[in-house]
């Protein structure tokens, strides 16, 4: 083997450099973006972004490398997947973009249709335990659209997530004055109830609730320096969630200090706590996973 090939395959082998480009995903919602928008790619890595559920099938295709994607499709893939060992997207109780829209109470929802959305995965699988620990059976279907549209369509039950349910959730229950504290927001105006559901996943456990994690294919570890990356991009986010929030609140047509409570209300890493409640929901939901390995 010619010397200047061999260099290159030991550098290549050794990590130092890459033969071909690392690809990361990123979800695009407004709750990831403290960990992304000071993001500083290091050479010889791509960025491509979308909805967990496309970032979910990237992943397991095979398309990007490493991404931060719904908990519960890591579970699933366990076998195939790993996920780093401080990145989470959590929250211990409310979380404000995970929501069931719906008119009659929570207790009758037996036997009634709930439209999902395809964006996400968790949140469905979320929704499967709190029904079936309530002693509930709905009929879940994919249906996309504004919630309370979806209400007057004739759907029992609604379940949005992300920028579109928090924008949701605000239509319903706003406008919040200042006098209202960040930690009495309401959930339930004209008829139409909005169940937070890491909210009910709190009082059913106590434990945080764990939507995404940064999961990468195990024959592709992610590179240190890009390791390195997050990490900063993570520490320079939080140190500006005033301006981060300011910015998506005019994107989303909501009260700046809504958005920043909702922002600061995260648990961005993955400790002791976010990992109890992440083990629960696997256990409950899919109680037959392979090892989840965290490195
Ligand atoms: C809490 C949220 O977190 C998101 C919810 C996800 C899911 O339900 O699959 C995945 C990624 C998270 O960024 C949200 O989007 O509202």
């Amino acid at each position: 083997m010619p010397a200047t090939e061999r260099v290159t395959t030991e550098l290549a082998v050794a990590g130092q450099t890459r033969l071909t480009p690392y690809r990361l995903g990123l979800i695009e919602y407004t709750n990831v973006a403290p960990l992304t928008e000071n993001l500083a790619l290091p050479a010889g890595v791509t960025l491509s972004q979308g909805v967990p559920s496309e970032m979910n099938a990237a992943l397991l295709a095979g398309q990007v490398d490493l991404a931060n994607i719904s908990v519960l499709e890591f579970i699933r893939h366990a076998d195939q997947f790993s996920a780093l060992p401080d990145f989470s997207v959590s929250v211990l109780g409310a979380v404000y973009s995970v929501n069931l829209f719906h008119r009659r109470p929570w207790e009758e929802l037996q036997g009634g249709r709930i439209a999902l959305t395809s964006q996400s995965a968790t949140s469905v699988g979320l929704l499967e335990v709190l029904l079936r620990e309530s002693g509930l059976g709905a009929q879940l279907v994919r249906a996309e659209g504004e919630a309370t549209a979806l209400l007057n369509a004739g759907f029992d039950g609604v379940l949005r997530i992300g920028d579109s349910a928090l924008r949701e959730w605000y239509a319903v229950t706003g406008p919040i004055g200042e006098d209202l504290s960040m930690l009495a927001l309401p959930h339930h105006k004209d008829g139409v109830t909005v169940t937070d559901l890491a909210q009910r996943w709190y009082q059913l456990t106590g434990h945080p609730f764990v939507f995404a994690v940064w999961a990468y294919r195990k024959d592709r570890p992610p590179p240190r320096e890009l390791l390195l990356a997050l990490r900063a991009a993570r520490r320079a986010g939080l140190g500006r969630l005033g301006e981060i929030s300011g910015r998506h609140a005019q994107k989303l047509g909501l009260p700046q200090r809504v958005v920043q409570h909702y922002l600061w209300n995260f648990r961005y890493h993955l400790e002791a706590p976010d990992r109890a409640g992440l083990l629960r929901f696997a256990q409950l939901h899919v109680p037959d996973h392979a090892p989840l390995i965290f490195e």
